[in-house]
């Protein structure tokens, strides 16, 4: 169950299923975001680190090694067992997430459940990526193959630690590449943790590997390596910049990105408005705000929108601030104080800008990175609160009249991760799921993120999609061969 001192096994890196120290003897801490002290110290990887990763990975990946032998479906029994074993050490697993990133151990047991699924998915893709055969032309046979990538690399950040780490760890290996992949620096625990379990599933030496350390240096070596040959990546724009550009100016690697958002969920006034406020509180409170799809501009209709801010403060206010590890807990820190200050950023501007502060808009406490739930209405197009992603606990309410009024103002930016739409009217719901430009939709609901289903982003919020067939995809390369025959059979 629930324990804030739960013993930290594992600290190093974790390189040809090994755990070792890094080539440096560098380490660096990782903090409780409720307090802002140190956890414990881990291995701070660099360069040299990622070259030793990456020559295992590489091995691992030759045509001869165990790992190329294996059927496609022992590759899916690994994973079901790697499955298994996040099944029977959970607590461990949501301990370790709700200490490294603060968030709720409910909402900690809830991911796991979630990166469970996600691998008993993707172990069911393992034996069946089928390729197929083309009736060509001429006295030949052609068939198509669908062949794993290679070495990938794998850099995640720290909002949903083993959720992000899952949706690269399982298609890479249902598809038979091997990965280096990089924590966030902000919380490597978990990842460390399931290293140890991938190991003890059975997976073969180099096939997974963990680098902790920070982007500039563990990260940019990885997108800058000449032998990985794709790299997935779920974090910021600015960094998927980065990422492309490194991929550029390297190997032309393959490069996936899930990026930011800035979410509309648009609310008619034929909707109840005590069930809308509630997905709508839900969909921009949960993780603390912390969600690449959260739902952060909330568009409701004239004639319901001052009793929709007035129950929405209402949640908001009743919204539980506190310790993670604690019952009943909905909110806790942001993951570090970098977070904190952006966020606290962002309620000076609104002030300055006009909107109108019903609850929040400050510091939760004065120790660790808390954050009053806060609601602003009165918000307009134009503020910072309504353009650029906050990635906090902060809820914007707009006004709008008509239909394609909200579909012209949901689209007005340069983001396209995810929009909801609640109304009971057919019409709307198609006409605005149709036109609004965002990668996932969610009608009368939000935020339902499956593994069966593609997840990305239109315009500034990605390139490609993960989860579902999609995510296999990202991991093959396709492959025609043509054979010339003695006659045309
Ligand atoms: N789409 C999402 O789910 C996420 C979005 N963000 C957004 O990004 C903002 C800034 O958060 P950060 O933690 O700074 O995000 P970030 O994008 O810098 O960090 C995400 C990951 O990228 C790595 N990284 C950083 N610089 C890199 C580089 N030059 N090369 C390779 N890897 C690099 C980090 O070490 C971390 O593992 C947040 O406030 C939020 O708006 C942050 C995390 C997740
Ligand atoms: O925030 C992210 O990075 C996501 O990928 C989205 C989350 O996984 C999803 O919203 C969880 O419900």
């Amino acid at each position: 169950m629930a324990n804030p001192n739960q013993e930290i096994k594992y600290t190093k890196l974790f390189i040809n299923n090994q755990f070792v120290d890094s080539q440096s003897g560098k380490t660096f801490p990782t903090l409780n975001p409720a307090t802002g002290q140190k956890i414990v110290d881990v291995a701070e990887g660099d360069k040299a680190d990622v070259d030793l990763a990456v020559h295992a990975a590489k091995t691992a990946f030759a045509r001869s090694s165990q790992w190329r032998q294996m059927d496609a479906s022992a590759r899916g029994k690994l994973l079901h067992k790697l499955a298994d074993l996040m099944e029977r050490d959970i607590n461990v697993l949501a301990n370790l997430e709700s200490l490294d990133n603060g968030k709720a151990f409910g909402d900690s047991v809830f991911d796991m459940n979630c990166a469970i699924d996600t691998f008993r998915y993707y172990a069911g893709w393992a034996d069946k990526i089928h390729g197929s055969t083309v009736p060509s032309d001429g006295a030949v046979m052609t068939y198509i193959r669908k062949e794993p990538v290679g070495v990938v690399g794998q850099i995640i950040p720290w909002n949903y630690p083993v959720l992000m780490l899952t949706w690269k760890w399982a298609p890479a290996l249902a598809t038979g590449c091997t990965l280096v992949l990089k924590p966030a620096e902000q919380t490597p625990l978990s990842a460390l943790y399931m290293a140890a379990l991938s190991k003890e599933a059975g997976f073969p030496d180099g096939v997974i590997n963990v680098v902790n350390g920070y982007g500039p240096t563990v990260g940019a070596a990885i997108v800058n390596h000449a032998e990985i040959r794709k790299v997935a990546f779920t974090g910021s724009v600015e960094t998927g910049r980065l990422i492309t550009e490194g991929s550029s100016k390297s190997n032309l690697k393959r490069v996936s990105l899930e990026l930011g958002g800035k979410s509309p969920l648009v609310v008619f006034d034929d909707f109840d408005v005590d069930e809308a406020v509630e997905i709508a509180h839900n969909a921009i409170f949960a993780n603390h705000g912390q969600n690449c799809c959260a739902g952060s501009r909330t568009f409701v209709q004239e004639g319901i929108y001052d009793k929709f801010v007035a129950k929405a403060v209402e949640m908001a206010k009743a919204r539980k601030v506190g310790d993670a590890f604690a019952d009943g807990t909905q909110q806790g820190p942001q993951v570090d104080e970098e977070q904190l200050n952006k966020i606290l950023g962002f309620f000076e501007s609104a002030s300055k800008e006009g909107a109108k502060l019903q609850t929040g808009g400050k510091r939760h406490g004065n120790v660790g990175y808390f954050v009053e739930p806060t609601v602003y209405s009165d918000v307009t197009d134009e503020m910072r609160i309504a353009r650029e992603e906050i990635f906090g606990p902060v809820q914007s309410i707009l006004k709008f009249k008509t239909l394609d009024e909200v579909i012209e103002r949901a689209n007005r930016t340069e983001y396209g991760l995810a929009a909801g739409v609640l109304t009971n009217n057919l019409n709307n719901a198609l006409v605005f799921s149709n036109a609004v430009e965002a990668g996932s939709v969610w009608v009368n609901c939000y935020d339902y993120v499956m593994p069966t289903t593609p997840f990305g982003g239109f315009k500034q919020s990605g390139h490609g999609r993960e989860l579902g067939y999609d995510g296999i995809e990202l991991y093959t390369e396709t492959k025609t061969v043509t054979i010339k025959l003695p006659t045309k059979v």
